[in-house]
């Protein structure tokens, strides 16, 4: 008989994504699926999951107790409101789950299977219950480059990211789309005329920018038309909570660092949010810890997944596949822009994109459920 499997936050922005790449693999026939809701306990399960009872609350730690595995896209929120109940009330089972508030935890594993299995495996072995999904970027990051951590040729990176609205949820991406269609609004008889002066479609967008009833609730800013280089809190040193998450969870997940009695590989950068609606994409600085031809940086970056796609650093085949309307809805990871630095043969240069709600969020997820049930 199959393993039953609570399932909370399946119909938000990440949950939607998750459950339509389990239906696509066609994971639902590996086990009984329980729906949970925070806000329809009694309500219908998806018209698509056949058979499936009502909603359960989420809240309700008995009934999430009797579950051997729960995997929660539901948010940080709702993590802290009911883990540590769930695990006071006794309950032994697998946590799966989207939210960073464990990530760092000691007995917590973050999740990338095809860059850290190993580390999982050992995880699993030693009895450890918690698996979390990486922040997006980091995630994304890993699976274009795990080719050269597996080699162990990385001795400092700099990330500097282009992240997209969909980091801050689906309200965000709406209010992104708003913005625009206003900008457009302000200035659409002019740009109809092509005798229009540019400047004044130029100050027609600005003014609009800086208009206060422009919808900014998300972003607390203007997006459209602009960027935001702080993503996450701040830190109070100078350095967002999303630049920290680059080192430490790069480490965390290559099973590197103090905790693990090894260097930690130095990573650190710039998070910028742009008007990309949902892959991120980072241009990267790395040294390496020797002179490696890029012919060889290509073939180990081919070989660290299969995912991994190396484009040539050249114009048109850059500007075809190397953004993030050529990777939206896939799982590519491109990495281009390869080339040695003026500063030297150990600098090299990347760029790289990836869907933040697949392997960002949902993917690493799907994977490790199976990998609970064996199937992977
Ligand atoms: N956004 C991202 O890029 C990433 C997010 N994460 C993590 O995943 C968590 C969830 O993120 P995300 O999916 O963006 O959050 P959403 O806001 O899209 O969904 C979260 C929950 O909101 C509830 N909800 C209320 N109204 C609606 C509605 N109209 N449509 C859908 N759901 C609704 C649902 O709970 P219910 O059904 O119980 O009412 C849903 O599960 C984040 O908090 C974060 O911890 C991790 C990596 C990346
Ligand atoms: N902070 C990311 C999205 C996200 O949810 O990250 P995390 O899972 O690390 O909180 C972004 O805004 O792009």
């Amino acid at each position: 008989m199959n393993q039953v499997v609570g399932l909370v936050g399946w119909r938000g922005m990440v949950g939607s994504v998750l459950m339509q790449r389990m239906r696509d693999e066609n994971d639902f026939s590996l086990f009984e699926p329980v729906f949970f809701s925070t806000s329809n306990a009694g309500g219908a399960a998806p018209a698509w999951a056949e058979g499936a009872g009502p909603l359960q609350d989420a809240y309700d730690i008995d009934a999430l107790k009797k579950l051997p595995i729960i995997l929660t896209a539901q948010g940080g929120d709702y993590t802290s409101a009911v883990y540590p109940k769930l695990r006071a009330a006794g309950w032994p089972g697998v946590w799966i789950d989207a939210a960073s508030t464990l990530r760092m935890a000691d007995d917590a594993i973050i999740v990338l299977d095809p860059v850290n299995r190993p580390v999982i495996d050992a995880a699993l072995e030693r009895g450890v219950k918690n698996f979390v999904g990486g922040n997006c970027t980091v995630s994304c990051m890993l699976m274009g480059l795990s080719g050269l951590f597996n080699n162990d040729l990385i001795e400092w990176m700099s990330s500097m990211t282009y992240q997209a609205a969909s980091g801050g949820g689906a309200q965000h991406m709406r209010e992104l789309l708003t913005q625009f269609g206003a900008l457009n609004a302000a200035v659409k008889l002019q740009l109809d005329d092509p005798a229009s002066a540019i400047l004044d479609i130029d100050r027609g967008v600005l003014n609009m920018q800086q208009d206060p009833n422009l919808p900014r609730e998300h972003f607390g800013v203007p997006l459209g038309g602009n960027l935001i280089p702080w993503i996450d809190k701040d830190l109070g040193n100078g350095m967002s909570r999303e630049e920290w998450k680059a080192e430490a969870e790069t480490n965390k997940i290559l099973g590197r660092g103090a905790a693990f009695g090894t260097a930690p590989t130095p990573i650190d950068g710039l998070c910028v949010r742009i008007g990309a609606m949902r892959c991120h994409s980072q241009a990267l600085t790395i040294k390496l810890k020797r002179d490696v031809p890029l012919d060889e940086i290509s073939d180990m970056l081919r070989e660290g997944s299969e995912w991994a796609k190396v484009i040539p650093n050249e114009r048109d085949i850059t500007m075809q596949q190397l953004t993030p309307v050529a990777v939206t809805g896939t799982l590519d990871i491109p990495v281009g822009r390869l080339r040695k630095m003026s500063m030297g043969p150990e600098y090299l240069s990347a760029f790289t994109v990836g869907d933040q709600l697949l392997w960002g969020a949902a993917e690493p997820l799907r994977r490790m459920l199976r990998i609970t049930l064996g199937e992977l």
